[in-house]
């Protein structure tokens, strides 16, 4: 399920260069120059890891890829930040995020939500004090293992995960669809829409905020209100996808055969969730239509020496939220 690939030193070195002087040209790692040339300078990375990305988003064989051996220097990071919309405090992580930009490139669309991080194509995964209790990247209690915004019918296809701190090794768990066990009559009822699965707190919270200053109601809300029965199966029957986030699901209603098959198929995630500690300069591609992933609890300092991740999202086709979306060429879901 997990495809390890260890960049050697020059290609560690090659990419610490290229991510350097690409932020030196672009002034940032989301500025529009680079988003609009990203094709073109992600070729610039080196091959191995292009063929890899590219092979991981065709074949469908493995449905994680970890990518160890990017140079992070610790001291030149800073400390972690307190919360998502403080600025870093050193440049140094935004050269990291370059690193994640420029991966995107070879998986698909990198995209946003308003909903989330007011819409930074990157995202920082760290504790924020006062939210350690939330199902979310800013939480320290144990996060249930989920697909990504499973409640919405654009979540991405891949998530990426790039560690630049974690002193106490703490795991992000995933397991993957073909690895469980079931029935033929389970797989039958998580194949039919029988399924509700509504938005997160995180989502939810900025939805009410964007809604309130809008004047309008917001998509995510009426996916709370009204969420639409879904199927947690698709796809190929021999091969399915999946989509469930048990924390925020539930079967329909009065349907006892949905509840059953939903339990089995939970508890076989459960027993096959593989702990991979995300060390600095470690990147974790998760194929989200056949992998959950969630992260084990732990204790925040709030000390600037806090776990502290990078994270983006990708599209294989942007086109298909176009309704969500401002303009065509744009990447945050409204
Ligand atoms: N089971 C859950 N906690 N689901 C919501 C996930 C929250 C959010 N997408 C995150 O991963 O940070
Ligand atoms: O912190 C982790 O390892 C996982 C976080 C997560 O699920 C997310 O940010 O989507
Ligand atoms: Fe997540």
């Amino acid at each position: 399920m997990i495809r390890y690939v260890d960049l050697d030193a020059a290609e560690g070195a090659a990419l610490d260069e290229l991510t350097r002087s690409v932020l030196r040209d672009h002034g940032a790692s989301s500025s529009p120059s680079l988003l609009d040339d990203l094709s073109l300078v992600a070729h610039r990375m080196p091959p191995r890891l292009i063929r890899e990305l590219r092979r991981f988003r065709t074949a469908e064989e493995a449905s994680c890829l970890v990518v160890r051996g990017l140079p992070v220097d610790d001291r030149r990071l800073g400390p972690t930040p307190l919360d998502w919309r403080e600025p870093p405090r050193e440049p140094e992580s935004e050269v990291h995020e370059v690193f994640l930009t420029l991966a995107t490139a070879h998986l698909g669309d990198i995209f946003g939500w308003s909903t989330l991080q007011n819409g930074r194509l990157v995202h920082d995964v760290l504790p924020v004090p006062s939210h350690e209790n939330d199902q979310s990247g800013h939480g320290t209690v144990e996060l249930a293992w989920h697909t990504e915004d499973g409640f919405h019918p654009y979540r991405c296809d891949y998530l990426l995960l790039l560690g630049l701190r974690n002193h106490d090794a703490v795991p992000t768990g995933v397991a993957g669809v073909d690895q469980v066990v079931l029935s033929d009559e389970h797989r039958e009822v998580l194949s039919q829409p029988r399924f509700l699965i509504r938005p997160d707190t995180e989502h939810l919270r900025h939805a009410r905020t964007l809604a309130a200053d809008r004047g309008s109601p917001h998509a995510v809300q009426l996916m709370q209100d009204e969420p639409e029965p879904c199927a947690v199966l698709f796809g190929h029957p021999d091969r399915p996808y999946l989509r469930i986030d048990p924390a925020f699901m539930s079967p329909l209603p009065g349907d006892p055969e949905a509840a059953a098959a939903l339990e089995a198929l939970t508890a076989e995630l459960q027993r096959n969730l593989t702990d991979v500690v995300l060390s600095p300069g470690d990147l974790l591609v998760i194929d989200n239509y056949r992998v959950v992933h969630g992260r084990a609890a732990f204790k925040a300092r709030f000390d600037g020496t806090d776990r502290w991740l990078k994270k983006a999202v990708v599209t294989r086709d942007l086109r298909k939220s176009r309704a969500h979306r401002k303009s065509a060429a744009e990447r945050v879901l409204l």
